[in-house]
């Protein structure tokens, strides 16, 4: 500990207070939304309808709080009751089929015409309206998200490291002693400036006119969906008019357009200039690979980089702000992962670490640690999909066209058929068993590493784990954080390296505990 110049932070769990950013609002509005859910359930709830329909979410509506922590818990337990076997939810948008682990590796290679992602997404999100769809494009977005933007993470490792020195110095307190701080709309500053750099480059990642523009498009979109969710489908290419969040969006298209179309003009002229160098960012790379009607369509470029951050900031600055909770209640996660943080970057024979590609993937323990935080915190739900054509199952469920499937996370997370007492925080979980040697490959429906859990461009040196299904960014079945099968996040690699590159830092130079009376909050984990 005495190379570092140690710190201290502490955390202060309090609501934000940024101009643009309401978490307040937003957990408001989604209390009063699950709540909406419930009571409409409730009253169209029709148990005569299909036995299978209808016990489940009845039970779940037995006196409960409608409060997303009571949700959860009845949700984790209906899990447990109904294990193995599909089984169904009423909500105010239809009837979701809920499918277990068992049997979602049968589903998760059926190609889009069967089984759709893209279709159930735009649905969910009302595409229609809220224009949270990459429609043609998505193909490419996913496509650019798995080659370019990882590899050019690794190359910026050593960029990024500055620009969140920077951050800190200028957003963060200079914690002489123990400091309050609010860790949260921190976090989200934080990665979406780092992601900007790598998403529109220097030029706009520091403006906070664009900042606020790609923080707060998730944000409305989500709240105007919510919003349309109360009136019923018929009834909404006219209601729309009352959800002033349209209005927002489309707004918030314009600007982004404005303010990427006078770069993206600069780049096409000097493009056939001798020695023009090409720009190495998402706006780039898109423009490169758009057919030559549309590389001057800035709206397109808008919407996908605005998409872009609708699918990034708040995913990796929530986990990351996890992480950085879980690192202040369980304080000897701290020393470890600082330990490992100081070997990698720190000790002498590791000249210019954070030049090195493969320094980030040395970081094994974190990379546990991550994934444990994950585990405990993440969403709800996973696989959102929609039926397409009839699908049989091997128990003999008949999915018809047209049933919109979801997968239990939550309740998958704390079965300890897969998590050996599930509801204990071990940081080390993950990193334990990937020292173990790799089982046979299971037939089927097991957790299935093979989906990749290796970046595009894997680090060089560092001798990998044996058993490589443990890491972070690996997908299974029973491991759906980032989804499952071709529509899984192609940009889990791109976040793994964010969270590493910050928790790294901040770790090499701030302690962190929770402020003096602060208890934990009450989720499953515990020391
Ligand atoms: C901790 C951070 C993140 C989490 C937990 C997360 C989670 C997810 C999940 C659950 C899905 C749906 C997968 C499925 O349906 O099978 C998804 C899709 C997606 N994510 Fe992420 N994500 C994260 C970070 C990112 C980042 C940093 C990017 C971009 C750089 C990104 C871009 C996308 C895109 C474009 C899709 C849609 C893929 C498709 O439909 O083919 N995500 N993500």
């Amino acid at each position: 500990m005495d190379v570092l110049q140690t710190q201290h932070l502490n955390l202060n769990s309090t609501t934000n207070d940024i101009s643009y950013y309401s978490q307040t609002s937003s957990r408001f509005i989604y209390y009063v939304a699950v709540g909406a859910i419930v009571l409409c359930a409730w009253f169209f709830q029709s148990p005569k309808r299909d036995p299978r329909a209808s016990s489940p979410f009845y039970e779940l509506l037995q006196g409960r709080s409608i409060l997303i922590v009571g949700l959860f818990t009845e949700l984790t337990a209906v899990v447990a009751k109904f294990k193995d076997r599909a089984y169904q939810i009423r909500s105010t948008e239809g009837v979701r089929t809920i499918i277990p682990t068992t049997l979602v590796g049968e589903l998760k290679s059926l190609p889009e015409d069967t089984l759709s992602a893209k279709t159930a997404v735009s649905e969910a999100m009302l595409s229609e309206y809220t224009h949270l769809s990459a429609d043609a494009h998505s193909d490419i977005l996913t496509l650019l998200l798995k080659t370019k933007a990882t590899q050019n993470l690794q190359r910026m490792i050593p960029t990024l490291k500055d620009e969140l020195q920077y951050i800190l110095a200028t957003e963060f307190p200079t914690c002489d002693d123990w400091t309050p701080f609010k860790i949260q709309p921190f976090m989200v500053r934080t990665v979406s400036r780092l992601s900007g750099r790598a998403f529109v480059g220097s030029a706009l990642s520091r403006s906070e006119e664009w900042m606020n523009v790609s923080v707060n498009f998730a944000i409305t979109a989500f709240i105007a969906v919510t919003k349309l969710q109360f009136f019923p489908p018929w009834i909404r290419p006219v209601a729309q008019y009352l959800v002033s969040e349209l209005k927002t969006i489309r707004k918030d298209l314009a600007k982004a357009q404005a303010m990427l179309e006078p770069l993206i003009k600069e780049r096409l002229s000097n493009a056939d200039t001798p020695g023009f160098e090409k720009p190495d960012d998402f706006i780039q790379w898109f423009s490169d690979v758009l057919p030559e009607e549309e590389k001057r369509d800035y709206f397109i470029q808008a919407k996908m980089q605005l998409l872009l951050s609708a699918s990034s900031i708040h995913t990796t600055s929530n986990l990351t702000t996890d992480c950085i909770y879980d690192l202040a209640v369980h304080q000897e996660m701290q020393d470890i992962l600082r330990e490992e943080a100081i070997e990698v970057f720190e000790s002498e024979e590791k000249e210019n670490a954070w030049e090195r590609k493969d320094s980030i993937a040395r970081l094994k323990k974190m990379d546990s640690f991550i994934k444990e935080s994950q585990r405990l915190s993440s969403n709800v739900t996973s696989f959102i999909r929609k039926v397409m054509k009839p699908i049989d199952l091997s128990d003999g469920t008949h999915l018809p066209s047209g049933t919109s499937l979801l997968t239990p996370l939550a309740g998958i997370s704390l079965d300890e058929r897969y998590f050996p007492d599930p509801e204990v925080f071990d940081g080390l979980r993950f990193w334990k068993l990937r020292q173990q040697p790799e089982s046979p490959k299971p037939s089927q429906s097991a957790t299935t590493a093979a989906s990749s859990s290796s970046p595009p461009a894997s680090p060089r040196s560092s001798p990998p784990l044996r058993n490589s299904k443990y890491q972070f960014t690996s997908i299974g079945d029973t491991n759906q954080n980032f989804g499952l099968g071709k529509h899984a996040c192609p940009g889990r690699f791109f976040a793994a390296q964010e969270i590493k590159l910050i928790l790294s830092y901040l770790l090499l130079h701030y302690e962190i505990k929770l402020r003096d009376g602060e208890a934990p909050s009450p989720n499953p984990s515990s020391s």
